[in-house]
């Protein structure tokens, strides 16, 4: 929000909503839907400095760790990837994974948001004694403990990075196979650094991914001049998509056509630049266009976005009024990788509260 001149939506906002606190108590009341949030990148500072106070005792190296302010002037998508060395370092344990998948999974709780479909990649470190398996079975068990207390439903993706070699590829489409039978894994996702090699040397394990009844997700044209990579990314039919901040016509029409949501993540392209103002934002034309889209954070600990943050953005730049953001919300039932009935059921019915509560009327 900091990119933005507030001044000219003032009267939009006050018509429409009162007061841009109102409004930002509308985006966190609204229920909403995140299926774009990777668990190393939604880490807040807080978390990461208190993980740093845990663990210093024992380990004396984090004690000149400082959490530095993250996002520096002139910031760009390039700084962004080695980021993760540092906070890998801060999360190279199964302790540390449970610790901080339980923070974030409350931080989104406490934002509004519904339902989640978090992602991450299976590491393993195996001087700490961490291995994919049990860095995935650690996630799950926190999240069967959160999707116990009813505040918000919790499923996994397990991220594949773009640079793995197509074994290492392999091996975590069989892990998410071998743990989708918890209910809790519901498919795969590719993403890292856009530097990462050709898509086409993992490609395989994504069709395989698909035959085994996975979901997928792809991080696509995230950076322009990728047709190639593009064209086989589409290729896979992924149930969705990340950012595509430069994906083609073509393309954006297939997608369209097969019912296929982009996951847009708004701020976290203005920050890494891959989209210059928040006024040319593809999402604009997604929604002029009935583009199938849905609003992401991407990274919130890091964007320090949360989702509610993120509705008011997409809602001022669209100029829609709270019955117009309901809909885009609850549009985002549609795209659930989790195909149980029940599940969509209980998403309706929290959704149809809300529209009961604020009056608007249901449409079929
Ligand atoms: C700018 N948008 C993005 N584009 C591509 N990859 C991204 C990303 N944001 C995060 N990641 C990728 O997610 C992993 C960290 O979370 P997990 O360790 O999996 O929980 C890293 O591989 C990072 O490159």
């Amino acid at each position: 929000m900091d990119k933005f001149d507030k001044s000219i939506y003032e009267d939009f906002v006050k018509e429409n909503y009162g007061s841009w606190e109102e409004f930002k108590q509308y985006c966190v009341e609204l229920p909403k839907i995140e299926f774009h949030a990777h668990l190393n990148g939604s880490i807040t500072p807080k978390t990461m400095n208190e993980l740093i106070e845990q663990r210093k005792g024992k380990e004396p190296d984090l004690a000149g760790f400082a959490v530095k302010k993250l996002i520096q002037p002139n910031f760009q998508l390039e700084d962004f990837f080695p980021l993760f060395n540092t906070v890998y370092r801060l999360t190279d344990n199964t302790e540390s994974i449970e610790y901080i998948t339980r923070n974030v999974l409350k931080e989104f709780a406490a934002d509004g948001v519904c339902y989640i479909e978090l992602r991450s990649t299976p590491r393993q470190n195996l001087e700490k004694g961490m291995k994919k398996k049990n860095y995935a079975e650690t996630l799950i068990s926190v999240i069967n403990e959160i999707n116990k207390k009813n505040d918000i439903i919790v499923r996994l993706i397990l991220s594949i990075d773009r640079k793995a070699s197509l074994e290492e590829a392999m091996e975590t489409v069989n892990l998410a196979i071998e743990l989708k039978s918890t209910g809790i894994v519901v498919g795969v996702d590719m993403c890292g650094n856009t530097n990462g090699g050709e898509f086409l040397r993992i490609k395989p394990a994504f069709h395989y991914a698909k035959k085994n009844n996975l979901s997928v997700t792809l991080h696509v044209a995230e950076i322009p001049n990728c047709r190639e990579d593009n064209l086989n990314m589409i290729e896979v039919s992924p149930n969705r998509m990340g950012h595509c901040t430069f994906l083609e016509d073509d393309l954006l029409k297939w997608a369209k056509d097969n019912n296929v949501a982009i996951e847009t993540c708004i701020t976290s392209n203005i920050i890494c630049r891959t989209v210059k103002s928040y006024d040319v934002h593809p999402c604009i034309e997604y929604m002029k266009n009935d583009q199938p889209f849905t609003i992401c954070t991407d990274d919130k600990g890091i964007f320090n976005c949360d989702l509610s943050d993120e509705y008011l953005i997409f809602g001022l730049i669209n100029k829609l009024n709270k019955k117009q953001l309901f809909e885009v919300s609850k549009r985002a039932i549609s795209y659930v990788m989790d195909n149980d009935i029940k599940l969509k059921k209980q998403l309706e019915t929290i959704y149809n509260n809300f529209s009961k509560k604020n009056g608007f009327l249901i449409e079929k």
